[in-house]
């Protein structure tokens, strides 16, 4: 039978009528039914939520309130939770800590229970997972971070054994040179009158920096020098697509900023590419030493290989080394750093903690290179660095999410309730840590974290659970080596030019910089 041109052109009609009711029908559901329903289940069991805003829900009114916040330094307090997480810490004092924002279209419910906290990082039924949200992510860090399940396993089994014991402590040299060459070179700088100004903060992220390089790449920060650079760049434009990431899309836009990401994001995966060509190269001439992260990495690579021939998935594809590399780039140098500059801010706000510090320091090495034993035995020194973590955590918040219907407590959640660990709030809370919470105190530390916490979860700078920092150890070591460095040589303070502002970009950094007066002892 024939249909004539009339016939086919209702014909066509009518499939765009289903199609655009269709359409209709799915941006109704995503801006307002769904939205609406999850309120609904989440007020009945007692949960406030901020007013729904079609669409942007709470992004708007976060981002203006910490444009607001970053537009002015705080007074010198650790009591930082206003101005680093401005729109957070309204919610939770106005609704209480049983609430929820609207990220978007997707309610988030804060979690500030340390039992509720230790049921989702724990993740004992797989019930809590990552969240997917902003497509954006996979141009700036991913590898074993955002991987779950099977691959998560694997990727996990062999970063771990580069971060054992015995390794660390042949990584103790690397942090040493690197530590010492900016300690000499910060010597060259005190002036006749023995003291100078400096921003430690560039200092301390180049030195960083430059350690994962020599400890965990076996090359030179030189090499290593434009990856930071360019990481730290593609994280501000991380935090800035934070604001769209929730339209379907937008990613893919071809505005600016997505451009600048994509850009960045091939031209880290070039240089990467070169430094473990590199190492390819001196491992076929027998001139590599494999025993670092990247070696380890680039062996499984070999197993992957040889694994693919026998039908077996044993190992990381080198898309997979160069995911690893950026991740260990990225987490080892920028959260060290900011530990580093806290604890140098808040041991200048603290000079009787300064002095014990260095007193302990010269009691075990005097002015001699300190040794990894050495470094296990500071107490004072670790206290200091739990308690500067408790009050300036570098990572400010974990999120995770539902993925079925699940019991959390005394409350059912549906699939897709975003969850936020609000690691700030949490380590401020008066609650949990009493109403010193926000003094400067690391004498809580004194018998240790499970003391101090009374064995909850209510300190987890490194997370927790199976998911917790492979780095921590690095981490601690690293910053005990520098701090044992810097102690031997200077007493510092605040120059009357610094500016108290913490603030958020990815982790949390010191807005302004932080001059510091160095003199030398
Ligand atoms: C003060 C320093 C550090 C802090 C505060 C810190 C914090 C964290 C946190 C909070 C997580 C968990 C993220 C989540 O569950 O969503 C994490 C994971 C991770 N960190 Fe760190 N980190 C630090 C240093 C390092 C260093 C030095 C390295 C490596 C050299 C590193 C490598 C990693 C890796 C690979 C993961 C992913 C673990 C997994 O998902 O299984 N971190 N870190």
């Amino acid at each position: 039978m024939m249909i004539g041109e009339n016939g086919f052109i209702s014909m066509v009609g009518a499939v765009l009528c289903i199609l655009v009711v269709w359409c209709g029908w799915n941006v109704l559901e995503w801006i307002w039914w769904r939205p609406k329903k999850l309120e609904r289940v989440l007020k009945e069991q007692g949960i406030k939520i901020t007013p729904y805003n079609l669409l942007i829900g709470d992004l708007k009114e976060s981002h203006r309130q910490s444009k607001e916040a970053r537009s002015k330094p705080m007074d010198l307090s650790h009591d930082i939770v206003s101005s680093v997480l401005p729109f957070h810490f309204q919610t939770i004092q106005k609704y209480g800590k049983k609430s929820a924002f609207w990220f978007g279209t997707i309610p988030k419910l804060y979690i500030m229970d340390p039992d509720l906290i230790r049921d989702i990082l724990s993740n004992k039924f797989g019930h809590f997972g990552l969240i997917k949200g902003n497509p954006l992510s996979r141009f700036f860090v991913r590898g074993v971070i955002s991987y779950e399940g099977e691959k998560w396993a694997i990727h996990r089994k062999i970063i771990n054994s580069a971060f054992h014991m015995e390794k660390l402590k042949r990584m103790l040299s690397a942090f040493y040179t690197s530590s010492n060459e900016m300690v000499s070179k910060w010597e060259k700088l005190v002036t006749l009158e023995g003291s100078c100004e400096l921003d430690v903060w560039p200092e301390l992220k180049n030195l960083t920096g430059d350690i994962i390089s020599r400890a965990a790449f076996g090359s030179s920060y030189e090499e290593g020098k434009w990856i930071f650079k360019l990481l730290d760049e593609q994280a501000e434009l991380f935090v800035q697509s934070f604001q769209t990431a929730f339209i379907p899309g937008f990613s893919l836009l071809p505005i600016k900023r997505n451009k600048r990401i994509k850009e960045i994001h091939k031209e880290i995966n070039d240089l990467l590419m070169d430094i473990i060509n590199q190492r390819k190269k001196a491992m076929k001439d027998g001139e590599a030493n494999n025993d670092d992260l990247l070696g380890l990495l680039l062996e499984s690579n070999q197993n992957e290989i040889q694994g693919n021939k026998n039908k077996k998935n044993v190992g990381m594809t080198m898309e997979d080394v160069i995911e690893e590399c950026k991740l260990l780039y990225f987490g080892g140098h920028e959260t060290t750093s900011v530990l580093l500059v806290w604890t140098m801010i808040v041991l200048s706000m603290h000079p009787k903690w300064q002095v014990r510090a260095r007193d302990e320091v010269l009691q075990i090495f005097g002015m001699n290179k300190p040794t990894f034993e050495g470094l296990s035995h500071l107490k004072i020194v670790t206290m200091i660095l739990y308690e500067v973590l408790r009050l300036y955590p570098p990572a400010l918040f974990l999120n995770r999410c539902t993925y079925k219907n699940i019991k959390l407590g005394e409350l059912s959640l549906p699939p897709g309730i975003h969850l936020m660990l609000p690691i700030v709030l949490i380590h401020h809370d008066r609650e949990l840590w009493g109403e010193d919470a926000q003094e400067f105190k690391p004498e809580r530390f004194a018998e240790g974290i499970s003391k101090a916490t009374k064995n909850q979860v209510s300190f987890f700078p490194f997370s927790w659970g199976p998911k917790v920092c492979i780095g921590q150890n690095f981490a601690m070591t690293e910053a005990k080596m520098v701090l044992a460095l810097i102690l031997q040589q200077f007493a510092f303070k605040l120059s009357p030019s610094y500016s108290h502002a913490p603030t958020n970009v990815l982790t949390l950094h010191p807005q302004y910089g932080a001059q510091i007066i160095l003199h030398k002892l």
